[in-house]
């Protein structure tokens, strides 16, 4: 029975896999029992299964739990209501306090939820996303890095450190979850903007991972945050008492690698299926690392490959709103500042878009950006070229502008080349100064575009206001970081986009996990982009609006997009019992063509379709059915939410019909062996003693049987 239930919720997962890329219409959501291992205070102390004072009395005694909550017992709705009310005070009461320390403070109100009830804590996040993101994200998960050793309280996640070498394989056997989906890990190397963190950069992978859980639907109880402590070359931290991490250099060269390498296989022996994102690595180690696992691991690098994504949309966004065709993308004019791991990625898909555009020839020559380091314009004079961005390095050719020399200023170069789009990646706050907005004005484009992309809030390379004042209402903006929209006056609205790769990480990880993909291809997040590309209407980009608030609905059009792409390139292996083949088929859908960047049309109700099936897939929720499936149970509406099944905890033979079924055919079988037994036994009682006396202890050899089948069905 047990396994006939895990088939059946093998079969509920696939049969989601194939509506999101199917018909057929969602089937109503009957949750499943959830199994809790843990009696009595081990449950109210594991935040996996502990609803606080929601639980039944039923439960109450069921779980052993009597005694140990207040009476009274209080609805999910109610306990909801109540977080909410307590947040909403705390807003209200730190009005005009300084905004670092209402930022912590609303972040420790949401962590220690996160710490005692994850139910609850996934719904709130779900529900208020767009109010919860800037705190368990950027621009709060930068003060948390910053300050982390201080506001450490509860362990998340996993910490390997370069002390560990050698017993990693073994180490990963610590963590409590049988199966892991998604890991996010960084070494904690260049934290947002902050630089090197060390240690304190697991807030990181927790903030990212809460966002796969929140927009991609991915179970809460399958997701890795991982730390690889490898040192910190950061000073303060070191002569820090509080500081939590090892206190040495970093570790550099092949003993570096050697500490990712056995993480990699450790992972993979353990989780050969989950998928890998590196994070808020320092440039070398990005690049190093993407380059060594991509084709062997299920891998991306965020910062290079999802921040590119983002971009590249919001770019193409800029041309759209031009009222240009796409087509036109590789005659705008691009300076991009901070040529590290984001900015390089940018570039590379940037120029890869132009090349693909069709009915358009242009040259691999061909050169369109711009772009300056913290030493000022790089050019092909460049004493020591990274050759990483001598393929974008300006030269001496025809097409170049005149006394543009190496190192030449931010200001003269926006001067001079007048672009379309000003994009910032070098993590310094307000480089794009008044004098560069200014001289933004004379840009070349009716709708100059300025992304400030660096992060947290302070990073910013300039704020919506500025760039409202100076650059002229028609400019768009985009942030890395939230920022408020801006009143133009007359009813006008200046857009504050948030360009983040929040967009597409969750849709590309949700992607390649469904489709069991070997490898994440180029093509595969490029898929992501255009999706990205295509889902804002003419009309909103007309407005400024750039990108999609995050939510679900985004994910899950990015991920279905990922996942045709996989299938496309044959790099499907398949996700649970829907194969390889059944993925191709299944994919054979007509929107694939439209939202390819060849043949890109804006066409919401070609993508509103792909949208409703992939929803379904995340709306449907699994119950919990011991959390063996990707999708969350915490996903439906409180109002719908039956605090026993739904909620989570506590099902036991009540609310899990199987599981009772179960236990009392157990019962049965084990009541009724040890009846026959005893029926046996004083049936030939006579002849038993008279066996006994003519053979001994022969005698058990007939006895045996029945007590060792009670036994197992004991069991
Ligand atoms: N919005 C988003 O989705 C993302 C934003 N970012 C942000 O981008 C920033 C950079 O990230 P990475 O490229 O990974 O860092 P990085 O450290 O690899 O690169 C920084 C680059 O900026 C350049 N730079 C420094 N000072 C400069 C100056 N005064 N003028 C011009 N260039 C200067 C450096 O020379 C270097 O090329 C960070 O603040 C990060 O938070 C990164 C990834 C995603
Ligand atoms: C958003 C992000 O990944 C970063 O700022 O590094």
């Amino acid at each position: 029975m047990l396994a006939s239930a895990a088939r059946r919720s093998c079969r509920r997962s696939s049969s989601q896999i194939r509506r999101l890329l199917g018909s057929s219409a969602p089937p109503a959501v009957v949750p499943g029992p959830c199994i809790v291992p843990k009696r009595g205070n081990d449950i109210l102390n594991d935040p996996w299964y502990n609803k606080d004072t929601a639980f039944p009395t039923t439960e109450r005694d069921r779980l052993g739990l009597r005694g140990l909550l207040p009476p009274r017992v209080m609805s999910f709705k109610e306990q909801y209501e109540r977080f909410i009310n307590s947040y909403r005070s705390l807003e209200n009461n730190t009005r005009g306090e300084p905004e670092s320390m209402v930022a912590l403070a609303k972040w420790r109100i949401l962590n220690r939820l996160h710490d005692r009830n994850e139910t609850l804590y996934f719904r709130v996040l779900i529900d208020n996303i767009k109010d919860f993101a800037p705190v368990i994200y950027t621009p709060t998960v930068g003060l948390v890095c910053e300050n982390y050793s201080g506001l450490f309280r509860r362990p998340r996640g996993m910490y390997f450190s370069a002390n560990d070498k050698g017993e990693m394989m073994s180490m990963i056997y610590n963590w409590p979850a049988e199966k892991v989906d998604m890991i996010v890990v960084t070494d904690g190397s260049r934290i947002l903007g902050l630089g090197d963190l060390g240690v304190q950069g697991i807030g990181i992978p927790i903030g990212k991972l809460d966002l796969y859980v929140a927009a991609a639907g991915i179970n809460p109880q399958k997701v890795l945050p991982v730390m690889l402590d490898v040192g910190t070359n950061n000073k303060k931290l070191l002569e820090d008492k509080l500081y939590l991490g090892l206190r040495q250099p970093r570790l550099e060269g092949e003993e570096y690698l050697a500490i990712v390498d056995e993480f990699m296989e450790a992972v993979r022996a353990r989780w050969p299926k989950a998928v890998v994102q590196f994070e808020d690595f320092q440039m070398k180690w990005a690049f190093e690392t993407l380059e060594r696992y991509r084709n062997r691991f299920c891998t991306f690098n965020d910062d290079i490959q999802g921040t590119a994504g983002v971009a590249l949309a919001g770019l193409l966004g800029a041309v759209r709103a031009q009222g240009l065709p796409l087509q036109d993308f590789p005659n705008q004019k691009i300076v991009v500042v901070g040529a590290g791991s984001a900015g390089i990625g940018v570039l590379n898909m940037a120029k890869q878009a132009s090349l693909r555009m069709p009915g358009i020839h242009i040259t691999e020559g061909h050169n369109q950006f711009w772009v300056l380091d913290k030493d000022g314009l790089i050019t092909k004079a460049r004493e020591g070229l990274d050759p990483a961005v001598a393929g974008f390095a300006r030269g001496s050719g025809p097409d170049e502008i005149p006394d543009l020399q190496e190192g030449a200023s931010l200001v003269e170069v926006v001067k001079k080349v007048k672009p379309h789009a000003l994009l910032g990646l070098s993590g310094v706050g307000g480089i794009f100064n008044e004098e560069v907005l200014k001289a933004m004005k004379e840009s070349d484009s009716p709708r100059p575009a300025v992304f400030a992309m660096s992060n947290p809030t302070t990073k910013a390379e300039c704020t919506p206001d500025d760039v409202f004042k100076h650059v002229g209402e028609n400019a768009i903006f985009a942030s890395g970081s939230p920022f408020s929209n801006v009143a133009l006056g007359n009813g006008k609205t200046g857009y504050a986009n948030q360009a983040n790769n929040m967009y597409l990480f969750p849709g590309i990880g949700l992607g390649a996990l469904l489709s069991g993909a070997r490898i994440i291809s180029d093509g595969m997040l490029e898929a992501g982009a255009e999706c990205l590309a295509s889902y804002i209407t003419d009309d909103d980009i007309q407005k400024g609006i750039l990108f999609p608030p995050v939510s679900r609905h985004i994910t899950a059009q990015v991920g279905a997009a990922v996942l045709r792409a996989a299938v496309a390139e044959d790099l499907a292996e398949g996700c649970d019992d829907v194969g390889p083949k059944e993925l191709a088929s299944m994919s054979e859908v007509p929107y694939y063509e439209e939202i390819n960047i060849t043949s890109l049309k804006f066409e919401p109700m070609a993508m509103s379709e792909v949208l409703t099936k992939l929803t379904v897939l995340l709306t449907v929720g699994n119950g919990g059915l011991r959390r063996s499936k990707n999708v969350v149970p915490h996903l439906q509406p409180p109002c719908e939410q039956k605090i026993n099944r739904e909620n989570l905890t506590g099902s036991t033979e009540a609310d899990a019909p199987d599981i009772l079924f179960e236990r009392m055919y157990q019962t049965r079988i084990c009541f009724g062996c040890l009846l026959l037994t005893i029926f046996h036994l004083v049936a030939h009682m006579e002849s038993i003693f008279a066996e006994i006396d003519a053979h001994g202890p022969r005698i058990w050899l007939c006895i045996a049987p029945f007590i060792c089948l009670d036994m197992i069905m004991s069991l």
